[in-house]
C-alpha cells in the first residue's frame, strides 16, 4: 500500500456555513481533485490516499468535494464512501457537501446513493453530453431522448434520496445554447439545483464564454431557482481565464482541482483561480470564496504526493520558481524590498514563515544577491574582493547551473586557502553487482605532482571508492553526511554533496546543502554523526567538535560525482590541517 502523506495538522475552523452562503458575492469552491483531477493519466489514488486529501481540502475550507465516481470501481465506491461517512460528517467544523458522480443512469445513481448518503449533506452530480457531435457519435441518441432521460434521472435521484443535485450539460460550450436553456430548464424543475456550463473539450475563450453564461442565465427558465456553476479544462491554457471570465458572467460555483490536475490538459486550478478572486477583488466586484488559503501549498505538496503528478517548476502559486528570484535585477529588487517582484504574499498561500525571498544564484544574477549570499555563508566582502569572487562565480556559472552554498564556500575558499587542490582524480575504476564486494581502485595525484593508487574493496562503489581514497589520503577522518540528487531527468546528471569531518570522536552535525534528496548508498556515515544542518557553513565553525568540510560534484556518473565531492571536502580538511 502506498504511503500516506500526513495530514495537515491545523484546528478545524468553526462551522462557518460559508457554503450555504446565499450571499450574491459568495463564489462556491466545489473542488474535483478526486474525480475530475483523478481522471489525469497517471493521476489514480487509492481510497487511503483519496480519504487524506478530502481532510485536507475541508481545512483548506472548499464549499463541495466531488468525492469520485462511485460506479467506477469498488476501490472508488469505498473511498467515496469512506469520505462521505468520515469527512462528511466532521462536526463543529467547516462541513463541506459531499457529491458523487453519475451517468444519467439508475444504476450509477443508486450506486452513487449507496456510496454517499452517509453525509450529512450528500451531493449526486449527474451529467449528458448535449452537443451534437456527443449527442450523434457517442450517446447515439437525439436530442429530444437526451432531455428525457436527463429529466428522469433527474427525478429518479429524487425518489433514491438526493435532495442535492447538480446537473453538467457535457461539451456545453460546443452545444446549442437553446438547447442547453431547455435542458437545464428541464432538469431545475425536476430538482436539479445547481447547473453546470461544461467546457468539457476546453476550446472557450474567457470573451465568448461571458456571453455564453450570461445568456443561459437570461433565457434559461426557472435558473432563479438554481446556481449556475462553471467547469473549465485547459486545452488551450485558458481554463482559469474562462472560469473567471464565468464568474463574471454570474456563475456562483466553480469546479476546479487542486494543482489544476484533470482530464487531459487539466482543469482549472483551484489555487490560481482562487487567488485572483483574492487578489484582484476590486476587479472582481468583491466577490470572494471561503478558501483558507494559507493551506494552499501544503494541499498542493499532497496532491503530488498522492497522485505522483508533479508541479511544473514555474507553476502559478505551488511551482518551486513562483517565489524564486534568479535574475540579478529582480534579485536586487526583492533584496530591497520584497514587494518590487513579488504581488502575492507567500504567508497568504502558507509558502513559509521567514518571508525572506528566495535567490537561487546563476548565470543571471548579480553582486547584490552574491553578496546577501555570501554574507548568510559568513564572508562580508566588498569592493575588489567582491568583484573578484563575482568574476570567478560568472565563469563558474558557465559551467554550472546549479550553484550551490558549496560551490560559493569553494570560490572563497580556493581563494583564501590554495590555488590547486591538494588531492586530484588522476582516475577511477569500480567493478560492482550483486555478487560480493564492489572494489575500486583508485589513482590521486598530489600538488607535489606525485601519483598514488589504492584499491579497496566496499559494500557499494562509492563506499569501495571512498576508502581507497582513504587510504591513500592517511588522514583520519569519516564521512558524516552524503546526499545525492539528480539535476536533470533526460541526461540524469548526478549531485552529490558530502560532508566529512576529522575522526577525533566529537563528529560536528552539520549540513552544508538545502537542496538534494538524501540518499545512501552503502558508505554509511558512521552512527550519530548525521544531524541537523546549522546553516551554510562549510569548513569555519568548529561548535566545539571536530570541524567538518563539505564537497559537491557533479557528474552523469553518481560514482565519479560521489569521488568528486568526497576529494573536494577532504582537500578542504587537508588545507585546514597544514594552514593551522
Ligand atoms: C467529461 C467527463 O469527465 S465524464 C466522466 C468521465 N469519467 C469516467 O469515465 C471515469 C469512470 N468511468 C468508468 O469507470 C467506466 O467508464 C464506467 C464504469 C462508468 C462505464 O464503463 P462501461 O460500462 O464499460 O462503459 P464505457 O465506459 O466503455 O462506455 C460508456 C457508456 O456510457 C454511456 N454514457 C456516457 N455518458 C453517459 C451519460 N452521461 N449518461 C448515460 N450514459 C452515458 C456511453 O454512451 C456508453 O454507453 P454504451 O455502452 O451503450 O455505448
Ligand atoms: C462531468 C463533467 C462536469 C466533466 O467533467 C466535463 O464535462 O468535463
Ligand atoms: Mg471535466
Amino acid at each position: 500500500m502506498a504511503l500516506l502523506p500526513a495530514t495537515i495538522t491545523a484546528t478545524v475552523r468553526p462551522l462557518s456555513a460559508l457554503n450555504s452562503s446565499n450571499d450574491p458575492s459568495y463564489v462556491r469552491i466545489l473542488d474535483t481533485t478526486l474525480r475530475d483531477g483523478e481522471q489525469a493519466p497517471g493521476g489514480a489514488m487509492t481510497a487511503e490516499q483519496k480519504i487524506a486529501v478530502a481532510r485536507n481540502l475541508v481545512l483548506l475550507g472548499v464549499d463541495v468535494i466531488d468525492a469520485g465516481f462511485p460506479i467506477s470501481s469498488p476501490e472508488d465506491f469505498n473511498a467515496v464512501k469512506l469520505i462521505a461517512d468520515e469527512v462528511g460528517n466532521m462536526r463543529g467544523g467547516h462541513e463541506p457537501v459531499i457529491m458523487a458522480a453519475a451517468r444519467c443512469s439508475k444504476i450509477d445513481i443508486d450506486t452513487a446513493w449507496a456510496a454517499v448518503s452517509g453525509a450529512r449533506r450528500p451531493r449526486l452530480g449527474t451529467f449528458i453530453a448535449t452537443s451534437e457531435i456527443h449527442m450523434k457519435h457517442k450517446l447515439k441518441k437525439n436530442a429530444d431522448e437526451v432531455v428525457a432521460i436527463a429529466r428522469e434521472m433527474v427525478a429518479y435521484a429524487r425518489s433514491v434520496g438526493f435532495q442535492d443535485i447538480s446537473f453538467a450539460a457535457e461539451d456545453s460550450l460546443r452545444s446549442d445554447k437553446d438547447f442547453l436553456c431547455r435542458i437545464f430548464g428541464e432538469v431545475i424543475k425536476a430538482g436539479a439545483r445547481t447547473v453546470i456550463i461544461a467546457d468539457t473539450v476546453g476550446c472557450s475563450m474567457p470573451s465568448e464564454i461571458g456571453g455564453f453564461v450570461a445568456y443561459i442565465r437570461d433565457h434559461t427558465p426557472g435558473i432563479e431557482n438554481a446556481i449556475v456553476s462553471i467547469h473549465c479544462h485547459n486545452d488551450l491554457g485558458l481554463a482559469n481565464a474562462n472560469t473567471l471570465a464565468g464568474i463574471e458572467a454570474g456563475a456562483r460555483e466553480v469546479e476546479v482541482t487542486i494543482n489544476g490536475i484533470g482530464e487531459r490538459a487539466g482543469n482549472a486550478a483551484l489555487e490560481e483561480v482562487v487567488m485572483a478572486i483574492k487578489c484582484r477583488k476590486e476587479l472582481m466586484g468583491g466577490l470572494y470564496t471561503g478558501v483558507n488559503t494559507k493551506y494552499l501549498i501544503a494541499t498542493s505538496k499532497m496532491v503530488v504526493e498522492c497522485t505522483g503528478l508533479n508541479v511544473q517548476p514555474h507553476k502559478a502559486i505551488v511551482g518551486a520558481n513562483a517565489f524564486s528570484h534568479e535574475s540579478g535585477i529582480h534579485q536586487d529588487g526583492v533584496l530591497k524590498f520584497k514587494g518590487t517582484y513579488e504581488f502575492i504574499s507567500r504567508e497568504d498561500i502558507g509558502l513559509d514563515l521567514t518571508s525572506e525571498p528566495s535567490i537561487v544564484l546563476g548565470k543571471l544574477s548579480g553582486r547584490h544577491a552574491l553578496k546577501s549570499r555570501l554574507l548568510k555563508l559568513g564572508y562580508d566582502l566588498d569592493g575588489t574582493e567582491l568583484d573578484d569572487i563575482f568574476k570567478k562565480f560568472k565563469l563558474l556559472t558557465a559551467k554550472k547551473k546549479n550553484i550551490t552554498d558549496d560551490d560559493i564556500e569553494e570560490l572563497v575558499c580556493s581563494k583564501s586557502m590554495q590555488s590547486e587542490p591538494i588531492w586530484s582524480l588522476g582516475y577511477l575504476q569500480v567493478m560492482h553487482g550483486t555478487m560480493g564486494f564492489s572494489t575500486a581502485v583508485v589513482k590521486l595525484l598530489n600538488v607535489d605532482g606525485q601519483e598514488r593508487i589504492a584499491c579497496s574493496m566496499g559494500r557499494g562503489p562509492v563506499d569501495a571508492a571512498y576508502k581507497a581514497i582513504d587510504n591513500i589520503i592517511q588522514t583520519p577522518m569519516k564521512l558524516v553526511e552524503y546526499k545525492n540528487s539528480f539535476l536533470d531527468g533526460i541526461h540524469a546528471i548526478s549531485l552529490t554533496q558530502v560532508v566529512v569531518s576529522e575522526d577525533n570522536g566529537n563528529i560536528s552535525t552539520h549540513c552544508p546543502c538545502t537542496k538534494a534528496n538524501g540518499y545512501s548508498n552503502g558508505h554509511a556515515p558512521s552512527e550519530g554523526a548525521i544531524g541537523h544542518s546549522n546553516g551554510n557553513d562549510s569548513s569555519k565553525k568548529a561548535n566545539g567538535h571536530a570541524m567538518s568540510f563539505s564537497g559537491s560534484g557533479e557528474s552523469t556518473d553518481l560514482v565519479v560525482s560521489s569521488v568528486e565531492a568526497y576529494l573536494r571536502a577532504v582537500n578542504r580538511m587537508v588545507a585546514k590541517k597544514e594552514s593551522s
